[in-house]
């Protein structure tokens, strides 16, 4: 079932939740919805839904007119933060709930709901759980629970609203992991709500990122880590420095560094380049050509070294990743001279929005 959002727009008094949104989510993928807290993506979300109405705009699923169907009619399944599993009911019971109150004419007799029932649970890996209480389930096995329940009515479209949300971060991360292998068994147009960028570049087949109701970019995962449209999709999906940076005849500069840039830059003037921390090389020969810099902290984490440098006339610090065996084979110290050089970057010019030709 692919979704098709056509100029959806919604606002809340004088505030805009969202802004003439238009994005097409091809059947069968799973889609993160990604940005700041307030950027709309929940809004979306419920509006997919059907939970909230648009002020203008449509929503289709698979070319049919959805926008005035009823949540109830939409075949949505959902999956909250706070999915409140029904307390005093078993997990084989809030996983059939669905099924049991659909009209008689549409309800499966008693043995098929068992199947269904217990081959979901299979599906989450907790069929050992069916005759437990939710509060007998880790915070984990809940949320694997309510997905289950959320597929038991075999819903055309899936939507999770920060479905890990509140689960600490080993726990989330596992279950990312595994809601991305689910994702590939059973291929059920899927979109979720997440305003971790390392959770939606690991998950999803596609990102959407938002900032005050609007789309700033759409892609694979790779797509908008490797070539972010502009700015905000830079500094959002990571750590960045910035660099002064002059264009000039299609070249960039930091200084007198020319830039290894692989896009040729059509307009001349003067911008910033973003440049992330792994993408520093240190050197410490003073011949080679580099920024001069110190050493101002060393943080070891696991096979990784995070730096902090001082830039020779630079206002900010420098921000840089080596591999230890690297760390190891500079051996410098706090406080050392070295030189920084960045490896790839992107410029963006004053005033400038839209991607470089060649981004
Ligand atoms: N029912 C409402 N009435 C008034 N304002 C609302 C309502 N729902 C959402 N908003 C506002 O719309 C904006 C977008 O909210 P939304 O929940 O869609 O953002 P979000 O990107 O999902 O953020 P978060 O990650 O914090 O949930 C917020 O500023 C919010 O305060």
């Amino acid at each position: 079932m692919s979704i098709e959002i056509e100029n959806v727009n919604k606002r809340f008094g004088d505030f805009v939740a969202v802004d003439n949104v238009k994005l097409s989510l091809p059947n069968g993928e799973l889609t993160a919805l990604l940005g700041p807290s307030g950027s709309g993506k929940t809004t979306l979300l419920r509006i997919i839904a059907g939970l909230e109405q648009p002020d203008s705009g449509r929503i289709r699923f698979h070319g049919e007119d959805t926008t005035d169907v009823h949540v109830s009619h939409r075949g949505v399944g959902f999956v909250f933060q706070h999915y409140a599993l029904f307390k005093h009911m078993s997990v084989f019971d809030n996983v059939a709930y669905g099924l049991t109150v659909k009209p008689r004419r549409f309800r499966p007799d008693k043995a098929e709901i068992k199947r269904r029932v217990m081959r979901l649970l299979e599906l989450v890996q907790l069929d050992w759980t069916a005759h437990r209480l939710p509060s007998q389930l880790s915070g984990g096995q809940r949320q694997r629970i309510a997905l289950a329940r959320a597929l038991a009515v075999e819903p055309r479209v899936l939507l999770l609203d920060e479905p890990f949300g509140a689960l600490d971060a080993k726990v989330r991360t596992e279950l990312r992991r595994w809601l991305r292998r689910l994702h590939d068994e059973i291929h059920v147009t899927s979109v979720f709500v997440t305003h971790d960028q390392e959770e939606a570049l690991e998950v999803s087949d596609r990102v959407v990122v938002m900032n005050h109701g609007n789309v700033e970019q759409e892609g694979s995962p790779e797509d908008v880590y490797d070539h972010p449209a502009n700015p905000f999709v830079y500094k959002f999906l990571g750590n960045v420095n910035l660099f002064r940076a002059r264009v000039r005849d299609g070249q960039a500069r930091i200084g007198d560094i020319a830039l290894p840039v692989a896009e040729h830059h059509p307009q001349d003037g003067e911008g910033y380049a973003y440049v992330r921390p792994h993408e520093i090389e240190i050197v410490t020969d003073p011949s080679e050509a580099g920024l001069s810099a110190t050493v101002e902290l060393v943080s070891i984490v696991g096979p990784t070294v995070r730096l902090e440098l001082r830039v020779e006339n630079g206002e900010d610090l420098v921000h840089a990743e080596v591999p230890k065996g690297r760390w190891r084979e500079l051996g410098l110290a706090q406080g050392a001279p070295l030189r920084v050089r960045p490896l790839a970057s992107r410029v963006f010019l004053h005033g400038e929005t839209l991607p470089s030709a060649g981004a």
